[in-house]
């Protein structure tokens, strides 16, 4: 006879809670999926493909549970040191989370990249695999089916046992909740592993550089958004203000690897990178609830993708 349970966890009987994350090729659609499913703009989204470097959790509250939602970067054959370190993470990540939902944008077709992503994730035997059709609002309801049969196919040749396959369209808010509920019953039973409210759990400090980051991102082309780092090194509430006039104070240093990158970056008479403080300081302002005063400063980190030491000073 299995073993009474604990008068605490009665009271969220039927509740489950657990960890899902987003994986596909760049660009797929995971972290606009992410923050509709949360609710809020907590993961930084761009046009860029690989512009997701850091784990951000976001955190959906329903009646029947709580998803706790790892948003990794996405895998791709490494090419730099960060590349395979990003790697190693996906990985790691896969086998430690209840659910991995594969996502395939419906405006395109299953190809190499894909195929490679599914047979590495078949290497983790236990998690389950869901696999979302993203972005269905891009493509004409025919294509959608047939895109449906190909991911289908995809499980088969690759032995994959897909548990559900849920076409969604983050952007339209097309079937996020259904995937909601789908996750949810896929995880264990089991008390909120977060706060009523909390949204994330990544340091406010990683945020506010995250969205200078996606700020900083608009409008730069070809290896430029790679090259792109921002961390911020001091953030604190300024002293003196009164209480129904706070003003938070941020420091933050845009890292780029090259004298001619950090031009660009800057623009003619600084007019780039005031935009970019500017439009990041609504953003940072927006997710804090605070006014924001934002310094922020561009500096060349020489070739920082292949230095383990300058890797680990931009927190990789
Ligand atoms: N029309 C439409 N566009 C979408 C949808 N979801 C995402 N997009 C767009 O597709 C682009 C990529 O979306 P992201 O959410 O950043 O993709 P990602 O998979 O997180 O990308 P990486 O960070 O590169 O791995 C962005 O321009 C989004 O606005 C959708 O449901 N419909």
């Amino acid at each position: 006879m299995p073993a009474p349970a604990p008068a605490t966890f009665t009271a969220s009987e039927g509740f489950r809670s657990g960890f899902a994350c987003f994986v596909g090729r760049p660009n797929a659609g995971k972290s606009t999926l992410t923050n509709a499913l949360v609710g809020q703009k907590i993961v930084i989204t761009s046009d860029k493909p690989q512009t997701t470097r850091t784990v951000v959790r976001g955190i959906v509250h329903r009646p029947d549970g709580q998803l706790v939602l790892v948003d990794t970067p996405g895998l791709h054959k490494p090419r730099t040191l960060l590349g395979e370190r990003l790697n190693d993470l996906v990985m790691a990540t896969w086998s430690e989370v209840d659910v991995v939902a594969v996502c395939f944008p419906s405006d395109e077709k299953i190809g190499p990249g894909d195929r490679f992503l599914v047979n590495e994730l078949g290497k983790v035997r236990r998690t389950t695999k869901i696999a979302v059709a993203t972005k269905t609002d891009l493509a004409e309801p025919d294509r959608i089916a047939a895109h449906l049969l190909d991911i289908a196919e995809l499980g088969r040749e690759t032995g994959t046992d897909w548990a559900e396959i849920v076409p969604v369209s983050a952007v339209a808010g097309d079937q996020v909740g259904l995937l909601a509920e789908l996750l949810v019953a896929r995880m264990p039973e089991g008390p909120a592993l977060y706060p009523d409210g909390d949204l994330t759990d990544a340091p406010e400090e990683v945020l506010a550089a995250e969205l200078i980051r996606e700020a900083a991102l608009d409008g730069v082309h070809d290896e430029l958004p790679h090259s792109i780092a921002v961390v911020v090194e001091e953030m604190g509430l300024r002293d003196g203000r009164p209480d129904d006039k706070p003003l938070l104070d941020i420091y933050a240093n845009l890292y780029v690897e090259r004298d001619s990158q950090k031009g660009i970056v800057i623009g003619k008479k600084g007019t780039r990178l005031r935009q970019v403080g500017s439009v990041a300081r609504k953003q940072i302002e927006a997710l804090l609830g605070t006014p924001v005063y934002l310094d922020l400063h561009v500096k060349v980190a020489k070739d920082w993708q292949r230095d383990p030491r300058q890797l680990r000073k931009l927190g990789f």
